[in-house]
């Protein structure tokens, strides 16, 4: 288990050696401000092509058009752009990609400046867009390929963090947030008669140029490491990246677990999608104006940050495949929860948490995709994935809009009821609906942890104690344990049970705890000694029952219930709640989770509960004349917490316990019992044997010192 200070220390630790690579660094600054200015350049055009026409239909198939554009290059060409990034040196493929798009964003605003009609400069942003697109293909193969020749492998998965945290949560949130400043600001500047030129998008539209042309030198100048560890350019060539690209889509389509992430993947991204596609109208749903719009769109990415930052944190432990399809439920539902939005608050809440889901679908997937599929396959895997979710991101959004588009002006009375049905929040709630059942069916068919009940080992995991499946066994027979406080009565309830059922011909193996085991023997000697002699603290106390008790269930109680044989145990569990938790005070559900730990999580059948008042009970013991151990001379209070503990355990669960007045005959308890275990055998199939389980999953991270990472800083 890992604290969550160590966590801390490591995820740092991992970033600053990440960060202390010169060349990597350089090209994460730029990348970042290209994101920016491409993110910023996406609403821009949009909005800007909006703009130019009038109508909400038109308004909707204007925006969605450009959007829908980004994605036809990436369909048709993305697997032969990947050969041609491929052939030429990587270095001088980005800078000439960049000085390119450089000069398309530029043109777009210009070409409105120039005086264009509104039709024509809709056409031309199109076509740009459309070219810009093109060439962003070319520039991805070669930006991805370079990055590991920057970095060593183990700090990989780190650097890719990063850069999505950058790519999908900061500057998206910072380019929706500038834009809707950028807009207030130049309004209120200049009284609401924006001159073409300084309108936002257009503003947006000369960033986004700029930024393009910084990366170009940036790269050219500053990163001269990207045409290093290229030399085998000549072997690579020879392998086209459409064989590569159909190989990668052929190992998806016959891995069930892959094929689950992609379309996890994909689901998680078409819901976001959905959500920015329809948040102009149903900003306008809201009552509220554009700036909503901006919000909303700032608030998912917000949600991205959240999820891909701070996810694993919250987590923990929790299984990835599972973390998974939960967090594809988590923005599904919320996609959900939007539909039913009345108020903007309401809507910047569920845009968030579509955000985190989506974020932390999307870094489980990437972790699972890294850390489950073979090397050879992974980089061809990974391509399909980043142009999937940009194709199923772009295409969402302009279908959604689309969609939105041609149905938002109209309104869906329910006659009297005065409520009204906004096409947008029916694509949100068939959306949410949708996606809420892929992440179920990917959450079933990748289940690595069957039978752990799902809400309470995301509980667990968030806690720091995460549980796994119950060891698989099948019980046929009975287990019955006998608790209770010293002197009791156990011993004699338990030979006297064993007695009646064997006469009966079952099958009846009496064990108690601890002790009962060669191994359990010793362990006994070392928990039970006398008054006075070397005894463990009370940790070690708590091991070692749960020692003892994992190799007597191991070794005596499993087998025997498995053979269908009656188990009547002198102690179980519940000792070790009431002794070491409640009287020896270490916290209860510590105590539990190492028991069931220990047990694999096996409860048994029935427990009967003697209950006697400690001074009945200890005056029988000290009747016995024997020498007291360690336990037996604890304090009275001690043995009241015990008490009381037992009390508790069976008040909790009160079918599973029989809790019967020890005080009372030997013979009365003895039947009672009988009639109670005989009632259960009357039909054992009908006894539904109690079974989850609890166990502690370790992630060791392996960590390099200061000085190794200092050595990895390039020497140039
Ligand atoms: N119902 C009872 N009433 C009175 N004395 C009892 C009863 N059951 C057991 N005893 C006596 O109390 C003592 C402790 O019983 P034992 O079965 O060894 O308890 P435990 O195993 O719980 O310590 C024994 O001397 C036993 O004969
Ligand atoms: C099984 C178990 C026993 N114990 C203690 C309670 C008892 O004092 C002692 C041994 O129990 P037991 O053999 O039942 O002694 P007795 O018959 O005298 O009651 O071990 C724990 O503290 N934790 C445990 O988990």
């Amino acid at each position: 288990m890992s604290s969550t200070g160590q966590v801390d220390r490591t995820g740092y630790a991992a970033l600053r050696s990440v960060l202390r690579i010169r060349p990597f660094r350089r090209l994460w600054i730029v990348l970042g401000a290209a994101s920016y200015g491409d993110w910023l350049g996406l609403l821009a055009t949009s909005i800007f092509a909006a703009d130019q026409v009038e109508g909400s239909t038109a308004k909707g198939a204007a925006f969605g058009t450009v959007i829908a554009v980004r994605l036809l290059p990436a369909l048709v060409l993305g697997p032969l752009a990947g050969v041609f990034a491929d052939r030429f040196d990587r270095r001088w493929t980005m800078v000439i990609c960049d000085v390119l798009r450089f000069l398309l964003f530029a043109s777009i605003p210009l070409v409105a400046i120039l005086g264009a009609s509104g039709g024509v400069v809709v056409g031309w942003a199109t076509v740009a867009t459309f070219l810009i697109e093109t060439i962003t293909l070319l520039w991805i193969p070669a930006k991805e390929a370079a990055v590991p020749n920057l970095i060593p492998r183990a700090r990989l998965e780190m650097a890719n963090q990063l850069t999505l945290i950058t790519t999908y949560g900061i500057t998206p949130v910072l380019a929706a947030l500038s834009i809707a400043v950028l807009d207030a600001s130049v309004r209120a500047a200049t009284g609401g008669v924006v001159p073409s030129w300084s309108e936002p998008a257009q503003l947006a539209l000369w960033f986004n140029a700029l930024s393009r042309l910084a990366t170009a030198l940036v790269v050219a100048f500053g990163i001269k490491e990207i045409s290093d560890g290229q030399a085998d350019r000549d072997a690579r060539t020879e392998q086209s990246m459409l064989r590569q690209f159909k190989e990668g889509w052929r190992f998806i389509g016959h891995t069930p677990l892959v094929r689950g992430l992609v379309l996890g993947i994909f689901g998680a991204f078409a819901g976001g999608g959905i959500v920015i596609g329809t948040a102009r109208f149903f900003a306008a749903s809201l009552g509220a104006g554009d700036a909503a719009f901006y919000l909303l769109f700032g608030a998912i990415f917000v949600g991205l940050a959240i999820g891909i930052g701070g996810g694993p944190m919250i987590v923990r432990d929790l299984s990835r495949r599972r973390w998974f399809g939960m967090s594809i439920v988590l923005a599904s539902a919320s996609v959900l929860a939007l539909a039913f939005a009345i108020h903007l608050s309401m809507a910047m809440l569920g845009a968030v948490l579509v955000g985190a889901g989506a974020g932390m679908a999307f870094l489980a997937g990437t972790t699972l995709l890294g850390g489950e599929i073979a090397d050879e396959v992974r980089g061809r895997v990974f391509a399909v994935v980043q142009i999937g979710t940009r194709l199923v991101l772009i295409f969402a959004i302009a279908l959604s809009s689309l969609l939105v588009g041609v149905g938002g002006s109209r309104e869906l009375r329910i006659a009297d009821l005065g409520i009204s049905i906004s096409s947008t929040r029916l694509l949100l709630l068939a959306a949410g609906l949708a996606g809420i059942f892929a992440g179920i069916s990917a959450f079933g068919q990748m289940d690595d942890k069957k039978g752990v009940p799902v809400l309470a080992d995301l509980w667990g995991s968030m806690r720091g104690r995460p549980l796994t499946p119950a060891e698989p066994f099948v019980s046929t027979g009975l287990f019955v344990v006998f608790e209770g406080g010293e002197g009791a009565g156990k011993s004699t309830q338990v030979t006297r049970l064993a007695e009646t059922l064997g006469g009966q011909g079952r099958e009846v193996v009496t064990t108690r705890e601890p002790g009962a085991t060669p191994v359990g023997q010793r362990i006994r000697a070392l928990v039970l000694g006398a008054p006075g002699s070397d005894t463990p603290s009370p940790r070690a106390e708590a091991l070692l029952y749960a020692a003892d008790r994992a190799h007597h269930v191991a070794t005596v109680v499993r087998p025997a219930l498995v053979r269908g044989a009656v188990v009547v145990s002198d102690r179980y569990v519940d000792s070790s709640l009431a002794y070491q938790g409640a009287g020896r005070t270490l916290p209860v559900d510590e105590v539990s989770w190492l028991s069931s730990w220990a047990t694999g999580g096996l409860k048994p059948d029935l427990v009967v509960l003697l209950d006697v008042e400690p001074r009945v009970g200890l005056s029988r013991v000290a009747a016995r004349g024997e020498e007291t151990d360690h336990v037996e001379a604890e304090s009275l209070a001690f043995h009241e917490r015990v008490r009381y503990a037992f009390l508790d355990l069976a008040a909790a669960d009160p079918k599973r316990y029989l809790v019967l007045d020890a005080s009372r005959p030997a013979d009365e308890i003895a039947a009672t019992v009988a009639r109670r275990v005989e009632e259960m055998l009357v039909d054992p199939s009908a006894i539904v044997h109690p079974a989850p389980a609890k166990q502690p999953d370790t992630s060791v991270q392996p960590e390099l010192s200061d000085a190794e990472l200092v050595t990895m800083e390039q020497p140039r």
